[in-house]
């Protein structure tokens, strides 16, 4: 737990985690003189004739020059109601501390988290569910500030707790001895019986969590054909069972919970009781004696019991989401791409030599030969899963090829150049994903704002009259541009596939959900918006790409010009 903690956080996070276990040996010494202090205080506030025969407080009495015993114990009392106050105050401090550092974490992680998912490798990318990246981040970073919280907390605890128990042992190491017997027998019962349930459920949890988030980004966005389906009882039952197992999982968490607390308090309760009685077996006639040591004691156990049950608490915690550690960890680790600011120019060709790839065992390219001159308009056809976007994705560098390679020119496609390579190309996807929001965002998407280019990016893409019909620049598209048609989400996608200002237009089947009217009409816009740009179009309806000066067949994984 401590190695993959020490990964998860900077090294700025470690330090301040240090000053924290500092302040909290501050508070736990705070602590145990309250507790110590109120034992005397009370010894020498029932009988006056101890300042004289306890050598501290004679000290002192004659060092301060006190006038009067009733003098000396009140300004004893004065101190102790300054002191206690002081205990409150540096106690909130620390929570506060406490709760500023957990929860500032949160963000970090977070932002680490997204970071990290934005730069991994595409092919990476493609091979995570997108649900489990959206509950990491909403869900496993929070309760991993849960873990950090608990585990700063059971620290200050345990120092707390080791103070007063020390002190325990130096003022009457047998009662306390004898404690300490009791306790560490329920202790060990407790850690072994319920900790590996409360581990258990914690992987419980994850798992219903998972299928939940699962259900509901899959039931969103297929939101149509489950309509058509007119069976959303099975996802509903699907969903309700994910809940009911997360629920259930929280239950029994919770009620174990609740264990450690209660055997404790009913053992505390009941050893407070056994100490007086041992104290009146010892000494029959002298109960009043030993007043400031039972009253010690009480307090001790009082201050004690809570502590102990916070440990146990926070150990609970810490069990419980201890899986969350583990997948923030597994992720803040995937290898990202650093990527180079190596210019690349394009100003001849495109060249693959012996390209080859395949995902795991599956080879999908065998050494593809192939040369993609500058303003090419050039087609890839070939069977459903013979491989077209594929050799497209190793082309506009997504992917990175097996063996072989990409020439720019004379330029090899690498790390240091990628960036620049990627910048050149504008994409057209089958399914254009609009966010929520108005046209001027959606083409933008995330880049500096310029409406001249935005306008002039919709002019060529022929949807700019139609929006001026609506509300121009700030027409809503709706969530995935459920409010345009099929052609108006792709022409908005062409636009935004301009908008970047491409040397090499990439249509990935981009018209093949249109009807062939709109097809051809948008095919028609397309090629004169390309005419002084290299053109890429996977396709399969031949109408599509009539005028494309290469056709290339994809077929078991090498390339044919047709
Ligand atoms: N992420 C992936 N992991 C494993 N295999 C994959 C992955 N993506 C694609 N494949 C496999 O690689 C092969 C080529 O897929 P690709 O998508 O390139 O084909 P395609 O010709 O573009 O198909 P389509 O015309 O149906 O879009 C297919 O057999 C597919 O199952």
């Amino acid at each position: 737990m401590f190695s993959k903690l020490r990964f998860i956080l900077s090294h700025q996070d470690q330090h301040y985690i240090y000053g924290m276990l500092l302040l909290s040996l501050l508070v736990s010494l705070i602590e145990l003189i309250g507790i110590s202090a109120i034992a005397p205080f009370i010894a020498v506030a029932s009988d006056f004739s101890l300042i004289e025969s306890k050598t501290y407080f004679a000290f002192v009495y004659h060092f301060l020059h006190f006038d009067s015993p009733y003098e000396f114990v009140l300004c004893f009392g004065i101190v102790l109601l300054v002191f206690y106050v002081f205990r409150s105050l540096i106690n909130l401090l620390y929570q506060h501390l406490l709760a500023r550092f957990t929860f500032g974490r949160y963000h970090l992680i977070v932002e680490r988290l997204f970071r990290n998912y934005l730069d991994i490798n595409y092919e990476d990318f493609i091979t995570k569910n997108t649900s489990h990246l959206t509950k990491t981040i909403t869900t496993e970073a929070h309760n991993f500030t849960i873990l950090l919280a608990a585990f700063l907390f059971m620290t200050s605890e345990v120092f707390v707790v080791l103070l007063i128990y020390g002190t325990l042992l130096f003022v009457d190491f047998k009662i306390t001895l004898g404690l300490t017997f009791v306790l560490a027998i329920l202790g060990f019962l407790l850690a072994r019986g319920i900790a590996l349930k409360i581990k258990k459920q914690g992987r419980e949890k994850e798992s219903h969590q998972k299928t939940f988030f699962e259900t509901l980004s899959s039931s969103f966005g297929n939101y149509k054909i489950i309509k058509l389906q007119s069976d959303s009882d099975s996802i509903w039952r699907n969903f309700s069972n994910s809940l009911e197992g997360y629920s259930l999982a929280n239950i029994k968490n919770q009620t174990f919970f609740h264990i450690p607390r209660l055997s404790l308090e009913a053992l505390g309760f009941c050893m407070m009781i056994l100490v007086v009685l041992y104290l009146l077996i010892q000494n029959p006639n002298n109960v009043t004696g030993y007043l400031p040591l039972l009253s010690m004691y009480v307090l001790a156990l009082y201050r004690l019991l809570p502590s102990i049950n916070r440990i146990l608490d926070s150990y609970n915690k810490i069990l419980f989401n201890f899986r969350s550690l583990e997948i923030i960890y597994q992720d803040l680790k995937m290898q990202t791409q650093d990527l180079g600011e190596e210019e690349v120019k394009f100003e001849r060709e495109i060249r693959l030599e012996k390209l080859s790839f395949g995902y795991q065992q599956k080879c999908v390219l065998q050494e593809i030969n192939l040369t993609i001159c500058k303003g090419e308009k050039v087609a890839f056809i070939g069977e459903s899963g013979s491989g077209k976007s594929t050799l497209v994705d190793c082309i506009i560098g997504l992917l990175c090829p097996q063996n072989g390679g990409i020439w720019i020119d004379d330029v090899k496609l690498e790390k240091t150049n990628l960036k620049s390579w990627r910048k050149k190309i504008g994409y057209i996807p089958q399914n254009v994903y609009l966010f929520s929001g108005n046209v001027e965002d959606n083409v933008a998407f995330g880049r500096e704002l310029d409406k001249e280019k935005i306008i002039s990016c919709l002019k060529s893409a022929k949807i700019y009259e139609f929006l001026q019909t609506k509300e121009g620049l700030e027409t809503q598209v709706g969530d995935g541009g459920i409010a345009l048609s099929g052609g108006q989400k792709q022409r908005i996608a062409i636009a935004r596939a301009l908008y970047g200002e491409p040397e090499i237009l990439v249509l990935d089947e981009a018209t093949s959900a249109l009807d062939t009217e709109v097809e051809a009409r948008i095919m028609e816009e397309i090629y004169k918006i390309a005419k002084d740009k290299t053109l890429l179009i996977i396709a399969h309806r031949l109408s599509t790409i009539e005028h494309c000066d290469s056709i290339y067949r994809l077929q078991n994984g090498t390339l044919k010009l047709v």
